[in-house]
């Protein structure tokens, strides 16, 4: 049942508490609750999904973010590598967390990423083939909104069929979907067509995938959670926040950690429960760190200095934040249909979300782009004498490029005005590293976010290079009499240092901070969490998240993070306690 007072929860013992009813949490809720000897409780900050059509509609989920009700309206420090701006960060805080007011991109990265994780934690569990099995599981590959016929845009062999979450490509077809065509063909050694980003090759340009099913946002909360509300193995407490997890006793040296302490506000009553089993964190990369320094468990001397006594040292909690710098490259086009139309003429808008609300077609059903590319640099850049390539081998992209049939921009708002055309570049093997820290012991303060965007001479290199890579597509011969003029400031950026200043100056974030609470080897002096997902040096706690991932994809993360919560359910449902057993070994040999 679901309870929105923590006094009313039915006094029983829950197995295992999920801290979190956000896109890994809720993975973790119904695979866990399918033993129904299992009792379980997720406890969520945020509220139920309200039924505000917004929600549901894929072309809006911009208007969901930043500074609404349904996030958390974080805001980073001064970025230097952007000319010291601070940008918004929102995280979802409601049920299905951020897979609620995500832009709905879904992207699994290449199968060299997975297969670094399994060599950096020495668990092939985690390689693309250790994880082909859970793509499957997570995913139900759905017909186009509109019923087009998708052969040559999406490989159904690569695609699960009965998965709970929908996937589909774009369901509203676009002008611009023939003239990205046309320049894959014009200028195919640069932007060569791929009939599956998703195959473990994402390089090159294809049609983008997106978690959408029927013309509506499918989430973790529609795909996972509320489908299992029922069950009477399930409860759900929400609109409540998690303070902190303690320790609740030893197991020889190890201390054990299945306490969770909560609270509605920072005056009103606090409460506290014990699982049985185990404590799973899915707060997100931002949140989860959090706890785990509010409770004590972080940099000893960073907690020391802010009057909270360290219980477990663990130097990398909240280090090592990755994220994938954006920047829109706008260019205005001689069109009338681009989407830009809703922003001036209430009249289409109004008649596009009518048509959404009464057959789910039209221009709302889809994500903002039906395309998009993954690139490399090439192999002779002269940034390769001083960086070393960060990717994880030679499928993983440097950059990517979202073709978008309309005015896309956090940094730059929409003028109101005017017909144009998006190319998006991200970067997406950034060397910069950030951090979350505490501002403060109240944990209803917000930590301190810094992801560190455009930090590194590679990261600045990187960006230029996309931008320049965006100007060679818009001059494809498909886009002549189409494309006008570059928008300035892009116009103005004609060499490399008003290149780098239009970067700086106009670059944000796609929000994909990963890494917090990264993964590594059972024997790794560093990170935060073992190749099972248990907190290292305890026990009965677990972290499920965009935190764990040891590097950030060469994707954007929710589809690479979705199947990964699939393994971590079957992992937590096994007991499994690799990194134990490996202790043990070791201590016995020497002693034999
Ligand atoms: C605006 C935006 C657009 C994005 N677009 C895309 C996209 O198109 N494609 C893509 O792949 N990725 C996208 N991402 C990123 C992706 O959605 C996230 O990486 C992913 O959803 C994170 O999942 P998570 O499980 O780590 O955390 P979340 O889904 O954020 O879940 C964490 C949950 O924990 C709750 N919580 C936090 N703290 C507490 C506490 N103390 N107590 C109780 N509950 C708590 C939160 O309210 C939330 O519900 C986007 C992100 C943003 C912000």
């Amino acid at each position: 049942a679901t309870y929105t007072d923590p006094s009313q929860l039915p006094s029983k013992s829950y197995d295992y508490i999920i801290v979190g009813a956000g896109t890994a949490g809720n993975v973790i809720a119904n695979r866990l609750t399918e033993n129904p000897q299992s009792q379980v409780l997720v406890i969520e900050a945020g509220a139920a999904r309200d039924g505000n059509p917004y929600l549901d509609m894929p072309l809006l989920a911009p208007e969901l973010s930043p500074n609404t009700s349904y996030t958390w309206n974080y805001t980073t420090v001064p970025q230097p590598g952007l000319n010291s701006r601070e940008i918004p960060y929102p995280r979802g805080r409601l049920v299905g967390g951020t897979s609620s007011i995500n832009w709905l991109f879904w992207t699994r990265g290449s199968s060299d990423d997975f297969n670094r994780y399994a060599s950096v934690t020495g668990d092939p569990g985690w390689s693309w083939l250790g994880l082909m099995p859970y793509m499957y599981k997570n995913e139900k590959l759905t017909p186009p909104a509109d019923g087009h016929d998708t052969t040559g845009q999406i490989n159904p062999a690569l695609h699960g069929k009965n998965g709970p979450l929908d996937i589909s490509v774009y369901g509203y077809a676009r002008e611009l979907d023939d003239k990205v065509m046309q320049t894959t063909k014009e200028l195919s050694s640069e932007f060569p067509y791929n009939s599956d980003t998703n195959s473990g090759n994402p390089l090159g340009v294809g049609y983008l995938q997106s978690s959408i099913g029927g013309g509506t946002r499918s989430s973790s909360a529609s795909a996972y959670l509320e489908p299992v509300l029922t069950r009477t193995n399930l409860d759900v407490l929400l609109q409540t926040t998690v303070t902190k997890v303690y320790q609740t006793g030893n197991n020889g040296d190890t201390p054990i950690f299945r306490g969770v302490q909560f609270a509605q506000s920072s005056s009103g009553p606090s409460y506290a429960l014990n699982a049985t089993k185990e404590v799973i964190l899915s707060a997100g990369s931002i949140n989860t760190p959090q706890i785990l320094m509010l409770s004590g468990i972080g940099d000893a001397n960073a907690l020391q200095s802010l009057g909270i006594k360290p219980v477990l040292d663990l130097p990398d909690v909240g280090r090592n934040l990755s994220d994938h710098p954006l920047l829109s490259n706008i260019f205005a086009v001689n069109s009338n249909n681009t989407f830009d139309v809703i922003f001036e003429d209430s009249t289409v808008a109004n008649a596009d979300a009518a048509q959404w609300a009464e057959n789910k077609t039209g221009l709302f059903v889809d994500a903002l782009a039906n395309q998009l590319g993954w690139f490399r640099l090439p192999k002779t850049s002269p940034i390769f004498q001083q960086a070393e390539d960060p990717t994880a081998g030679s499928k993983s992209p440097h950059y990517e490029i979202i073709i978008i049939d309309g005015w896309a921009s956090i940094a730059d708002p929409h003028p109101g005005t005017g017909h144009w055309m998006t190319l998006v570049t991200n970067l997406i093997s950034p060397t910069s590293r950030g951090s979350v820290t505490l501002a403060s012991t109240d944990p209803f303060a917000s930590p301190v976010i810094d992801p560190g965007l455009l930090n590194s001479d590679f990261d600045i290199y990187t960006m230029k290079e996309a931008i320049k890579a965006a100007q060679r597509f818009s001059n494809g011969s498909a886009f002549n009499g189409f494309v006008e003029s570059p928008f300035p400031p892009l116009a103005n950026a004609t060499d490399d240092a008003s290149l780098e200043q239009y970067a700086r100056e106009h670059t944000t974030t796609v929000w994909h901070p990963t890494g917090t609470t990264a993964m590594s080897a059972c024997d790794a002096d560093y990170g935060v969490v073992d190749p099972d997902l248990n907190v290292k040096g305890t026990m009965g706690l677990r972290i499920v998240d965009a935190g764990i991932f040891p590097y950030i994809p060469g994707a954007h993360p929710q589809a690479p993070l979705y199947m990964m919560a699939e393994r971590a359910a079957d992992l937590i449902k096994a007991g499994t306690q690799s990194c134990y057993w490996y202790d043990r070994l070791f201590w016995w040999l020497p002693h034999w």
